[in-house]
Order: structure tokens, then C-alpha cells, then sequence
């Protein structure tokens, strides 16, 4: 992690009502993000990871504990912190020009063009300018969406399972094209997903939740520099921590 705070979780649980009951979904999450750190919150489905990323991104107040932000406390959304979702956020009616400058219409018209084009460049759309979403692969779709993000020029990113509706191939080429550009323009990461390879290929943290109500089980550093040898006995040890934290048995 490196040295400066730029996320922190102090106490952090929600609870949300629900009938005459309350639903507690997260409880007492302590943990901090290095600036410019990728960190993966993994764990299984409802443990509220994307509440956590909801409550961070200013949607959502935590029930008791505090989230800041470069010291300051979230209370509200920011502009240059943007969430990236499944490709379905993109407008269908829009050509990828159109979707990535959605972000940028208060900048001047030459200094909107500049910055648009360097991140349709960045995502490796250059070309596609023109194109609309129905004409383009799911990766694609998912790139615009992606350089959409990047063209606020965001200091943090949430990304909750972007990659989720992609094929698996597709999904290994867009998460080594994600460690590009993150290499390139250093945003902090907090990346949703509930897949340990997904993690393992991206994260420098992994920090892996237990079931309902979410709690933190384990941190675990990934110390593998990129590109990373998926089929390496660091690889495979990591993986085997992770699962263990998991609770989850490896042979079937
Ligand atoms: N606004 C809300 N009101 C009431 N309950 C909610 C609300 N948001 C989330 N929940 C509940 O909180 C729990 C955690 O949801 P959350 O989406 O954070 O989990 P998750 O770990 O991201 O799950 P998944 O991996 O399936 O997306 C779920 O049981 C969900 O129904």
C-alpha cells in the first residue's frame, strides 16, 4: 500500500429497515486504501459489498462509523469519483463520442474534443468515435463505459463487477487492458467482484468479506508483478488463502 491514506473505513456498518425488522448488512468494517492503490472487495453475494461501495461513493450514509476522503468525510457525491457498472450504463442512442463526453460538456468545445479523444485512444477505441453501441462487442461497449469514467479525470474509481457480463475470454483481455490504463493514470481502484481469479489477476489488496452481515475475513496482499503468471505457485497460494478466508472447498 503506499504511504498516503486516501480511503479510509472507520467503524463502518449498515443496517437498512426492513418491515418490523432491520436488515444488517455490513458491521464494523475498519480499513484503509493507499492513493493510487487497486484493491478488490471480494466475497459472496449479499454480503454488501456494493452497499460499502455505495456508502463511499456518497449514495448511501453508513448506520454508525465514517468514510473520508482524503481526510474529509463522504456525505455526498463527488464528480471526479465515478462508479463503472456492466456495459448497460452506456446510451444506446449516442455514438461512443457522444457517451464519453457526457462528463465533460462544461469544458471548453477544443479542450472537450482533447480530452475526449485521449481517452477513447486510452481504451483503444480510437476509430470508433462515430460508432454507436449497437454496432460494437461487448468488450467495446465496456470500454466506453470505461473511458466515460476516465474522462472526468477521476482520482478514485468504483467499479462494481464491470466485467460480469462478458465472456471469459473477453474478461481476461479487458482486466489486463484495465491494469494498463490504471498503470498509466494511477486512479485508487475499489473494484467489486465476487470471482478470486478476477481478484487475484488485479488487486495489490485483496480484502475478502464473510457472508451476511459483511465482515472484513482476511486482507491478503498480492505481491505479483503484471503481468502476472496465472499458472505460478504464488499464483496457486494466493488463491488457496483466499478460498480458505472464503470458507469455500476447492475440489469438486
Ligand atoms: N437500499 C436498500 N434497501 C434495503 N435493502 C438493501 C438495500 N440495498 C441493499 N440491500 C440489501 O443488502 C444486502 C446486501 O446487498 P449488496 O448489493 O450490497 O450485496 P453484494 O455483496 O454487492 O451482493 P452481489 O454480489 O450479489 O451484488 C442484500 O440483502 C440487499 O437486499
Amino acid at each position: 500500500m503506499s504511504t498516503t491514506t486516501k480511503v479510509a473505513f472507520t467503524g463502518v456498518s449498515k443496517t437498512f429497515p426492513k418491515k418490523n425488522e432491520s436488515l444488517q448488512v455490513l458491521e464494523n468494517i475498519d480499513l484503509e486504501v493507499g492513493e493510487g492503490e487497486f484493491v478488490c472487495l471480494l466475497g459472496p453475494s449479499g454480503c454488501g459489498k456494493s452497499t460499502l461501495l455505495n456508502i463511499v461513493g456518497g449514495f448511501e450514509r453508513p448506520t454508525t462509523g465514517s468514510v473520508t476522503i482524503d481526510g474529509h468525510e463522504v456525505r455526498e457525491t463527488h464528480p471526479q469519483r465515478v462508479f463503472v457498472f456492466q456495459e448497460y450504463g452506456i446510451f444506446p442512442w449516442a455514438s461512443v463520442w457522444d457517451n464519453v463526453s457526457l462528463g465533460v460538456r462544461h469544458l471548453p468545445k477544443s479542450e472537450q474534443a482533447k480530452v475526449v479523444q485521449g481517452v477513447i485512444d486510452l481504451v483503444g477505441l480510437t476509430g470508433f468515435e462515430k460508432a454507436y453501441p449497437m454496432e460494437l462487442s461487448g468488450g467495446m461497449k465496456q470500454r466506453v463505459e470505461v473511458a466515460r469514467a476516465l474522462a472526468v479525470t477521476p482520482d478514485v474509481i468504483y467499479m462494481d463487477e464491470p466485467f460480469g457480463a462478458l465472456d471469459s475470454l473477453t474478461r481476461l483481455t479487458m482486466r489486463s487492458e484495465l491494469i494498463r490504463i490504471w498503470k498509466t493514470r494511477k486512479p485508487t481502484i475499489l473494484f467489486v467482484t465476487h470471482d478470486v481469479d478476477e481478484a487475484i489477476q488485479l488487486a495489490e489488496r485483496v480484502v475478502v468479506f464473510s457472508a451476511r452481515p459483511g465482515r472484513i475475513a482476511g486482507i491478503v496482499d498480492v505481491p505479483m508483478e503484471h503481468p502476472r503468471d496465472l499458472a505460478s505457485t504464488e499464483y496457486g497460494a494466493i488463491k488457496r488463502e483466499l478460498y480458505d478466508l472464503l470458507g469455500v472447498t476447492q475440489s469438486i
